[in-house]
């Protein structure tokens, strides 16, 4: 699924209208119903359980809604086609043999079955009503005509202005007029908050994807106050408050419950703190078609399954060969550890082996490695030099170049700590290994200090795993920023540098080279342990000995990484206490 900003949305709204001719009109009415369907939904399941009312109930003979009706309030109707001749082989023979199979007004004819529009006919549409806030651009005007869609379904619903309905404009200005004319109570803000107690829910259609900067005046007085309500709130596209582009929120933003957004999923819903004040979030079509974003060259993708198959070309089922054999699947090398952080080239050199290479090696400084023999029997064990105490120095950059002329893939950095030379080690490595290289943790903060855009270049792909904090380093920028436009800012350092960059933390960013962008939901807060971005290092290492190219190992990767977080943090009685083992034993 691909992921857009509010620039790319309105371009592709604009092929749509100027292109294709459909009217901006039609684009904002099936904005709204889609809008009023998901409210509508919200309803019905919160209305599940409540004893039905005698009224409906007598009506439908207590029957579920599920066949709907086609106008509020009407049952559905089982109406027997007038003349219907009984036959033997039909319902009706079957009925004069016994029984009646349908209970419909006239045993023996065939059913005419009316429904219709399913999804307008809210059950206990009576205990509802809720308060749309119009805001003054488009967002406002999708909000307007879900009122009137909400209404249709016997829903009440009151408007209340941010701005003087006068002041609307356009597609807004049209709605505006068509729900004075069908009559919907309407205010316009005058300051404070407004009451509401007598509201079942409030629809934020204030400010969408035209919104520049925190919300001003009567917008913001509404915002704060909706959030205080305590009401369930559902946002038209985006919650009001939000960078549509980045996902950062603004004093105040409005914390949804649903956010129903419309034609593309937009950046900042995949990224903290948007995510987390999106809620619940439901992508609908609204006539804009899919494919004139990939027609349109964008090349940000919200990772799934589809996405890793049929952008990716990944194949997530990792099908094996049967005359498979350890050669098949690769060999990698893992240059990590030291004497103090041993465990971290441990849990990387494992966890590629949990990610289905064939063999993996693990480097370490000499004076080590009688003291990991044995440490994980699958692994073999390599003496790449060092000092005396168990530290790297720039010399044992030979002996793990010596040990990476046969092996798949290189990564280095898990635990290896600073040391003497570690700029002249990293650069021998960055230049010499003519494997892929993934590079994480110490090897990424020694890289940090070097301009290796003036190191010899390499032809294999090197994939970068920063946490937020080493993307700090490496960009030159602080913690904060990074984390202020995770995606662009990952997006533009892939770029500018040529490597594949792994932006860790919750909703990782996949950036690569070519301009293309893929944000992972899969994952748990569990996984905020030591040893977990050791472990994703050795994940995305042993799928690129398996043959996957860099962005589908790096991406692939992620993905893996998060979905074992998950069932690691679902196999203990608290999330709190996964460790990275558990999420290696969890691939
Ligand atoms: N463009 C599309 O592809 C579609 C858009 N749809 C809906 O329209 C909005 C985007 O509408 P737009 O008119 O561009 O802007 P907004 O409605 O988001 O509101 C902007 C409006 O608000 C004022 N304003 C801007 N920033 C602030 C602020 N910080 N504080 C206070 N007021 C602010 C400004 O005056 C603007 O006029 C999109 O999200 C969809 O909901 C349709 O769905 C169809 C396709
Ligand atoms: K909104």
């Amino acid at each position: 699924m691909h992921i857009v900003t509010a620039e790319e949305m309105r371009r592709l709204d604009r092929i749509t209208i100027e292109r294709l001719g459909i009217p901006a009109v039609a684009l904002m009415e099936n904005a709204g119903r889609a809008i009023a369907e998901e409210i509508i939904a919200l309803c019905r399941r919160r209305g599940v359980g409540r004893a039905p009312l005698p009224a409906r109930a007598a009506r439908d003979g207590g029957a579920p809604h599920s066949a709907g009706a086609w106008a509020a309030g009407a049952a559905h109707e089982e109406a027997a086609a007038p003349g219907a001749g009984a036959a033997w082989n039909t319902a009706a023979g079957r009925a004069l043999r016994g029984g009646n199979p349908s209970g419909g007004a006239l045993a023996g004819a065939p059913k005419l079955h009316i429904s219709g529009d399913a999804a307008l006919m809210a059950e206990h549409a009576e205990d509802e009503h809720w308060l749309v806030l119009v805001g003054k651009g488009n967002n406002g005007g999708d909000g307007l005509v879900a009122a009137r869609y909400l209404r249709e379904a016997g829903i009440a619903v009151s408007l209340l202005y941010a701005v003087p309905p006068e002041s609307l404009t356009g597609e807004a200005a049209l709605q505006r007029d068509a729900a004075a004319a069908m009559g919907l109570p309407a205010a316009v803000h005058g300051g404070g908050s407004p009451g509401f107690a007598g509201y079942s829910g409030v629809l934020d259609a204030l400010l969408g994807t035209g919104a520049a900067g925190a919300p001003r005046g009567a917008y913001a007085e509404l915002i704060a106050a909706v959030n205080g309500s305590g009401k369930p709130v559902v946002s038209a596209d985006i919650p009001s408050g939000l960078n549509a582009d980045t996902g950062e929120t603004h004093e105040p933003c409005i914390q949804a419950s649903l956010t129903v957004c419309l034609a593309f999923l937009k950046r900042g819903l995949l990224q903290y703190p948007g995510s987390g004040a999106a809620g619940r979030i439901v992508v609908r079509s609204i006539g804009i078609p899919a494919g004139l974003a990939r027609e349109e060259g964008l090349s940000a993708y919200w990772l799934t399954p589809a996405v890793l198959e049929g952008v990716l070309g990944v194949d997530v089922s990792r099908r094996r060969v049967p005359d498979g054999h350890k050669g098949t699947y690769g060999h990698v090398l893992v240059a990590a550890g030291s004497l103090r952080m041993s465990g971290a080239g441990l849990i990387a050199a494992r966890a590629s082996l949990r990610a289905g290479c064939g063999l993996a090696t693990w480097a370490v400084p000499g004076k080590l490695l009688p003291l990991l023999v044995g440490a994980a029997p699958e692994l073999m064990l390599a003496d790449a030099g060092g000092q005396a105490d168990g530290t790297w120095n720039a010399e044992a950059a030979e002996e793990v170049l010596n040990l990476a002329e046969k092996k798949d893939v290189l990564a280095v950095g898990p635990g290896i700590g600073r040391f003497q030379e570690d700029k002249e080690w990293l650069k021998r490595i960055w230049e010499g290994a003519e494997c892929p290289l993934v590079v994480d943790a110490d090897a990424l903060n020694i890289l940090a200090e070097c301009d290796y855009r003036s190191w010899k270049s390499r032809r294999e792909p090197v994939i970068l795993t920063p946490h937020p904090g080493e993307m700090a380093r490496l960009a030159g920028v602080s913690t904060m920023e990074i984390q202020r436009d995770r995606i662009g800012l990952a997006l533009s350092y892939a770029r500018e540098r040529g490597v594949i960059l792994v932006l860790k933390g919750a909703h990782t960013v996949i950036a690569s080279p070519d301009g293309r962008i893929f944000v992972n939901t899969t994952g748990h807060p569990g996984m905020a342990t030591g040893g977990a971005g050791d472990c994703l290092t050795g994940i995305i290492a042993g799928l690129l000995a398996q043959g996957l190219e860099g962005v589908q190992a790096a991406a692939f990767g992620v993905y893996l990484h998060g979905l074992a977080g998950e069932k690691a943090a679902l196999l203990r009685d608290d999330p709190a206490s996964v460790i990275a083992s558990d999420i290696i034993e969890a691939l």
